[in-house]
């Protein structure tokens, strides 16, 4: 598990006068879960594409346990994120032509050799998230069951840190609900520091902190999320 630690961060876009985000300070403990609300373009995927490293920062630093990925290169942000960021999204980015299990060690495949102990885990993880056969094609499953999938995914290379970004957006009520469960509780029991966005108010009571944003900036925030 891994603290988060912003300073100074902005984030401009070519065109735009002002910073699209603008967060003085924000501190997440390791293991914490933080919730991440807003509006419609308040700036949710922007932080989520600082704290991930997939976009650059404009100014500021934004660091995990210690390690400023802002300072980063390009290729090092990358590694950084592979080997220690399990991302899930709401479109879920599965590859269809591969199986369920296939899914889950594609990223460690592309990697490196696969070894006993990952497809061991993976299987695991994919029995933990309550898909029945591994070797299903991916695009037979239901959207709930693509998502678990994402979730097992992300999970694999025991992550110090899980982002997600609107994970339950695109499930209905009730699966939505039962994989937000599944990200918190897994979460808790790897001890990853969690990293929510979501408009789901239930999802983010889940959460043991929050912050608001609206015009890139944090205006609201839970007791227990130091925002400043
Ligand atoms: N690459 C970019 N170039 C220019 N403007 C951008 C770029 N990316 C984001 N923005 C702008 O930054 C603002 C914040 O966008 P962002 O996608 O972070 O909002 P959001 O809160 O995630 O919205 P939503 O809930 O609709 O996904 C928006 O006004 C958007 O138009």
């Amino acid at each position: 598990m891994l603290a988060l630690d912003i300073s100074g961060l902005e984030m401009r876009f070519p065109g735009i006068d002002t910073p699209v985000l603008s967060i003085p300070r924000l501190h997440v403990p390791a293991g914490a879960q933080l919730a991440i609300t807003g509006a419609s373009g308040s700036g949710k995927s922007t932080l989520v594409n600082a704290v991930t490293g997939l976009e650059t920062t404009t100014a500021g630093s934004v660091s995990w346990g210690g390690t400023d990925i802002a300072r980063l290169s390009a290729g090092k942000r990358d590694a950084f994120r592979a080997a220690h960021i399990g991302l899930v999204m709401q479109d879920f980015h599965l590859f269809p032509g591969l199986s369920a299990f296939e899914n889950v060690v594609l990223p460690v495949r592309l990697a490196r050799r696969l070894t006993q102990i990952d497809r061991e885990r993976a299987l695991g993880l994919l029995e933990t998230t309550g898909i029945a056969r591994a070797s299903q094609a991916i695009e037979t499953l239901s959207r709930g069951e693509m998502q678990r999938v994402a979730v097992a995914r992300a999970l694999l290379s025991n992550p110090g840190v899980i982002v997600a970004d609107e994970p339950t957006a695109s499930l209905d009520r009730r699966t939505g609900d039962e994989v937000a469960e599944l990200i918190v509780r897994l979460a808790r029991q790897d001890g990853a520091t969690l990293v929510v966005v979501t408009h789901d108010p239930v999802f983010r009571e889940r959460l043991d902190r929050h912050i608001t944003l609206e015009g890139g900036r944090i205006v609201e925030h839970s007791a227990e999320a130091w925002a400043a």
